[in-house]
């Protein structure tokens, strides 16, 4: 049960997102086997599993960058399984992928404002250098000059600009010093504060215990487990054995 975003709004009987019996294929290799994930308003969650479990494929699967997929994903409601990326971005979702997606060639301020408004509400340049003040002295530096712990913020501060109230983050931690990780720790609590859904990605468990209200595990693209936060703190040790933490 999303008890945490019923808190948030007691009238969000809705889920954000509903993921259900999802398929997908990258050509002939069939990869996600009937994944079931549901997401509240104003709850994070991530998607926990092994290497090759299927997590990012269910993340592009979200956004419509999966060549071949099957099933429903709902967001807000509204059947997407069937609408090019462009569409489903207009629903209000943003995808942060793994490799951060950065432009070499563009400056921190054109990476920044490149990706288009899809909604009302979207943060403004400002308000982005407001939550990640480490940018706001590199505005005109290439992207990639940027260390790793900021071309993440950039790549999240970019999303924030859409307007997208759905953020996908991949791996937002990976490869970065434990004190970025904690950075990244406090602004994901504190999208979930101003009423951002947030759908995860993480292979750092520990890191994923202090984000989030719920946890799906996939393994061999299925979902396998799914925890709120006490049964996950409860079966944690079990949890890192099937891992391979
Ligand atoms: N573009 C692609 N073309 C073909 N196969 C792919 C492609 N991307 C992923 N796969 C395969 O799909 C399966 C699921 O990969 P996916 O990236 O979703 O896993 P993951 O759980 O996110 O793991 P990782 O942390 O290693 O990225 C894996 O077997 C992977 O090799």
């Amino acid at each position: 049960m999303a008890d945490a975003a019923r808190a948030l709004d007691p009238q969000a009987a809705e889920p954000m997102l509903t993921i259900a019996d999802l398929q997908a294929w990258y050509g002939e290799s069939h990869v996600l086997h009937g994944v079931n994930v549901d997401v509240y308003p104003g709850e994070v969650v991530t998607l926990l599993g092994r290497n090759g479990a299927g997590k990012s494929t269910t993340l592009k699967s979200v956004m419509g960058i999966v060549p071949r997929r099957q099933g429903s994903i709902r967001i807000e409601g509204e059947e997407t399984i069937h609408k090019r990326p462009y569409r489903i971005a207009r629903c209000g979702v943003a995808f942060c992928p793994e490799d951060r997606g950065i432009y070499a060639t563009l400056s921190v301020a054109e990476n920044l404002e490149l990706p288009p408004q899809v909604r009302e509400g979207g943060l403004t340049t400002d308000e982005v250098l407001t939550l990640f003040p480490n940018l706001r002295g590199r505005l005109r530096s290439a992207g990639t000059n940027l260390s790793g712990g900021e071309q993440q913020m950039l790549a999240i501060g970019r999303i924030l600009r859409t307007g997208a109230r759905l953020l996908l983050l991949d791996e937002p931690t990976e490869g970065l010093a434990p004190s970025i990780v904690s950075q990244i720790g406090d602004t994901i609590r504190s999208l979930k504060e101003q009423g951002y859904t947030i759908l995860l990605v993480e292979q750092n468990v520990r890191f994923a215990m202090t984000v989030a209200d719920r946890h799906f595990v996939l393994d061999q693209g299925q979902v396998v487990e799914t925890h709120d936060k006490t049964s996950f703190a409860d079966n944690f040790d079990a949890l890192m054995a099937r891992l391979g933490v």
